[in-house]
C-alpha cells in the first residue's frame, strides 16, 4: 500500500493574470485525517480540483494511491465539492443510489447501502422525499452520504461543515472518525479550527496561494506562544518581576476579586521559570494556569502576512 493516498507535487494554477496556487506540494497519508486549512481565497478549492483532475494544473503533477491517476483510481475516491446541489427532483435514496452506481456499485447493493446510510444518519424518514422538499442542511447530508456510498478508500470533503447546525456538525465529525477508523484516508478543507483540532492527525495550511505549514497538529500548536494566567492579590504589581519572561498584561479580576495577570511567554521562557520567579519572590498565587494553545491561534500566527507584520512594527 502506498504511503500516500494523494501526493500533490509542485502544482500551480493562474487564472488570467492572478496566480491562485503557487507551486504547492503536500500529501494525504494513507489512513490519516488531514485538514486542509486556509483563509478565504487561499487556493484550497483550486488545489483540490487539481488533485481530482477537475481542472488541469499549469504545472506540477498529482499521484493517487502512489501512481498516475486513472479512472479506476478515481472510483476509489469519494468527493464532496464546495458547490452544494444535487438533482432536486430526485429522492434522497435515488440520489445516493445514483452516486453509488456511477462509482460502479451493482444497483441492488447501491440501493441497500443508500437506505442503510440514510437510516444511520437520521434521515430514514426522508429517504423517499425529493431533495427540494428537504432543508438545506438535510440536502447537504444527502450529498455527503453520496460521497461515501461506495465505501471509498480516500474521501475528500471541501468545506463539509459549512451550512450544518452544531448537532449535525457533531454527527459529521463522528462520521468522519468512523470512516477513518474503518481504514479510509480523509482530506477535508475547513475554516473552522475546532473541527480540525478535534479530528486531524495532520494539517496543511494555505495562505495567498502558497503552503505555509504542513505537519502534525501538535507541531502547529507549538508555534503559538505559551500563555500563563496568574492570580494574585489586587495590590500586587507584577510587571517588573514578570517582564523578563514575556509580554505582561492585566487580564481582569476573578470572581474572588483576585487580579489576573497574563504573561505571553517569550521563546526562551517556560511556565516553570515563571512559577519559580514568583515563589522566589514570595508572591502568594491564588492561580497559576498555563493556557492550552488552540489551532485558531496557530492559524492566525501562521497565516499572518509578513508584510503586514512588518508594517505593524514600522
Ligand atoms: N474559475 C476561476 N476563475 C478565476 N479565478 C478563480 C477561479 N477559481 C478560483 N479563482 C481565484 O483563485 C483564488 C483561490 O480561490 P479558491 O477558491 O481556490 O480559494 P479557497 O481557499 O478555496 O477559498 P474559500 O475558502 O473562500 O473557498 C481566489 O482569488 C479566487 O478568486
Amino acid at each position: 500500500m502506498s504511503e500516500f493516498a494523494l501526493e500533490v507535487r509542485s502544482v500551480s494554477k493562474t487564472f488570467g493574470t492572478k496566480p491562485a496556487v503557487k507551486s504547492v506540494s503536500f500529501g494525504a497519508r494513507t489512513g490519516e485525517i488531514t485538514g486542509f486549512l486556509g483563509p478565504n481565497g487561499a487556493g484550497k478549492t483550486t488545489t483540490l480540483r487539481m488533485a481530482l483532475g477537475i481542472i488541469a494544473p499549469d504545472s506540477g503533477s498529482v499521484r493517487l494511491f502512489g501512481a498516475e491517476p486513472t479512472a479506476r483510481a478515481f472510483d476509489r475516491v469519494g468527493f464532496l465539492p464546495e458547490e452544494r446541489g444535487v438533482y432536486r427532483k430526485m429522492t434522497a435514496r435515488q440520489i445516493i443510489t445514483l452516486f453509488g452506481r456511477l462509482k460502479g456499485m451493482p444497483a441492488r447493493q447501491a440501493r441497500t447501502r443508500a437506505l442503510e446510510l440514510l437510516e444511520r444518519f437520521s434521515l430514514g424518514d426522508a429517504a423517499d422525499k425529493k431533495i427540494k422538499e428537504l432543508s438545506k442542511g438535510m440536502a447537504q447530508k444527502v450529498q455527503i452520504l453520496s460521497a461515501i456510498v461506495h465505501q471509498p478508500d480516500f474521501i475528500i470533503l471541501d468545506e463539509p461543515f459549512s451550512g450544518l447546525d452544531p448537532v449535525n456538525q457533531g454527527v459529521l465529525e463522528a462520521m468522519i472518525r468512523e470512516q477513518a477508523d474503518a481504514g479510509a484516508t480523509i482530506l477535508f478543507s475547513t475554516h473552522v479550527m475546532q473541527h480540525a483540532e478535534r479530528l486531524c492527525d495532520r494539517i496543511v495550511l494555505m495562505a495567498r496561494g502558497e503552503k505555509v505549514f504542513d505537519g502534525r497538529v501538535e507541531e502547529a500548536l507549538a508555534v503559538v506562544p505559551r500563555q500563563v494566567d496568574l492570580g494574585v492579590d489586587p495590590g500586587q504589581e507584577l510587571t517588573a518581576l514578570l517582564s523578563p519572561f514575556g509580554a505582561v498584561s492585566r487580564a481582569g479580576t476573578d470572581s474572588e476579586g483576585m487580579a489576573i495577570w497574563r504573561v505571553v511567554l517569550n521563546g526562551k521562557s517556560t511556565p516553570q521559570d515563571l512559577l519559580k520567579a514568583c515563589v522566589d519572590a514570595g508572591i502568594a498565587l491564588s492561580r497559576f494556569e498555563p493556557l492550552r494553545p488552540h489551532l485558531h491561534d496557530a492559524f492566525v500566527q501562521l497565516v499572518s502576512d509578513p508584510a503586514d507584520t512588518l508594517a505593524e512594527r514600522a
